[in-house]
């Protein structure tokens, strides 16, 4: 694979945007290399400015449920292009996707649209803050939830990738109300709120953690979130931007069936646009201006394309075992590998849900907890990365991120990606 034409834009881009990238995950820091410039997308197929052809498992990190261009999606922001980009003012569309969203995840009474996940967690939480009039703020170390000041306290994603989860720049006297408890372990939630409970304006949680590759929750832990903040009087954030409409049509809190008091969403509620939400119980969302005293704003928000676009991502979801064919596929996918890397001798372990796959080179028994995540072998995932990537598989260029599969993967795409991984066994260090 020739990369010629990624490696002169990479070489240009450097000049103007600071490392060549507007996102640092984009950068491939943490596998090494130079990134790929992509041109085109269609289905679960990408091209690079080479002309070379990927299967892609990064799905623009998760809002491409539906594969890239899908026909319906586009067909959206065209017409509602062609009436008006925005107009700062309310629309009938946006009445439609706050209705949608309050349908689809019942634990919503009301919504507000912003331009980012990152907004929507920020937002929720000064919100949380502003209704229990605390300060305090539990989150996990490895979660990501965008990188507002309060949040980004051991986060994950390329916080973790870059090794800087605690960013300089976030002020000492906000970050100390930010406390780090470890995912899956309830005992330290427990002893956390004997302590400080009373303080604690709420717990923010990825319900599947999927900035430190793949972690689902174990059995009980969410459900301990939800009791341990009803005795507190402590508001529980479901931070479902990245599970929100990948791993149920409802997120995880459907999955799980456990129902947070606040929900923030992104990715694909804006099918490939900028988009965000957050909401939840009225009494809580009430307490947002203009009815109540927490500030929040957008110039762009609710944007009439971006509602165009994800309103047509959320129909195709909407259509009968949509989610039933993407777990058989991500699973599918996942113990093929698994069964390939037995096969060559390469310890690995997977954690499948709906949607979002986790693949680590170890050989402990599971991977559930941010150390296990942390134990695994990286450099023997670089080399994998490279080698899938030379094969024509595009996979996320870090070991802490997850991997998604899309509704337009078919079972030729898998093969593939399991011919290509076989390939890469082989001859792994
Ligand atoms: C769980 C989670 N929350 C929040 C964010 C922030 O969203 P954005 O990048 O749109 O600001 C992300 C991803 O970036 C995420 O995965
Ligand atoms: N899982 C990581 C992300 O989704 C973040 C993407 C970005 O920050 O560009």
């Amino acid at each position: 694979m020739r990369h010629e034409q990624s490696h002169a834009l990479f070489q240009q881009a450097q000049a103007h945007i600071p490392g060549g990238v507007n996102s640092p995950v984009r950068a491939f820091r943490g596998v090494g290399g130079e990134p790929v410039f992509f041109e085109r997308g269609e289905g679960a197929h990408l091209w690079d400015v080479d002309g070379n052809r990927y299967i892609d498992y990064v799905a623009s990190w998760g809002p491409m449920i539906n594969g890239h261009n899908h026909p319906d999606v586009v067909r959206a922001v065209q017409e509602q292009a062609a009436r008006s980009l925005g107009f700062g003012a309310p629309t009938a569309i946006e009445v439609e996707m706050a209705d949608t969203l309050c349908r689809l995840v019942p634990s919503m009474d009301k919504v507000r649209m912003v331009s980012s996940g990152t907004e929507a967690t920020m937002s929720a939480i000064r919100l949380a803050r502003g209704y229990t009039g605390r300060d305090k703020l539990v989150k996990f170390e490895g979660c990501y939830h965008g990188h507002a000041d309060s949040l980004l306290v051991k986060a994950g994603s390329g916080a973790l990738t870059l090794g800087v989860p605690t960013s300089p720049g976030v002020p000492a006297d906000l970050a100390q109300h930010t406390i780090n408890l470890p995912y899956n372990d309830l005992a330290a939630v427990e002893a956390c709120f004997a302590q400080f409970g009373y303080d604690i304006a709420a717990i923010i949680v990825e319900p599947i953690a999927g900035n430190m590759n793949c972690v689902p929750p174990e059995r009980g832990f969410l459900e301990g979130l939800r009791a341990i903040c009803d005795h507190y009087e402590s508001v529980l954030i479901f931070d479902e931007v990245m599970t929100g409409f990948r791993v149920a049509l409802g997120g995880a809190q459907a999955l799980y069936g456990v129902t947070p008091d606040l929900t923030t969403l992104g990715k694909v509620v804006g099918g490939g646009l900028p988009v965000g939400a957050f909401g939840g119980r009225a009494e809580i969302m009430d307490y947002i201006a203009p009815l109540g005293p927490v500030y929040q704003a957008g110039t762009l928000s609710g944007n009439p394309v971006a509602m165009a676009a994800g309103l047509a991502n959320l129909r195709l979801l909407e259509q009968r075992g949509v989610y039933e064919d993407l777990a058989e596929k991500t699973l599918a996918l996942s113990e093929g590998m698994q069964t390939l890397a037995e096969a060559a001798g390469i310890p690995f372990r997977i954690n499948v849900v709906p949607g979002m796959f986790g693949w680590f080179f170890t050989d402990q028994p599971k991977v559930s907890r941010y150390e296990e995540v942390m134990a695994s072998n990286v450099d023997r995932f670089r080399r994998f990365f490279h080698g899938m990537l030379e094969r024509g598989v595009y996979l996320a260029p870090s070991a802490f991120e997850a991997g998604f599969v899309s509704t337009v993967h078919s079972t030729a795409d898998i093969d593939a990606t399991l011919a290509a991984a076989e390939a890469v066994f082989a001859n792994l260090e």
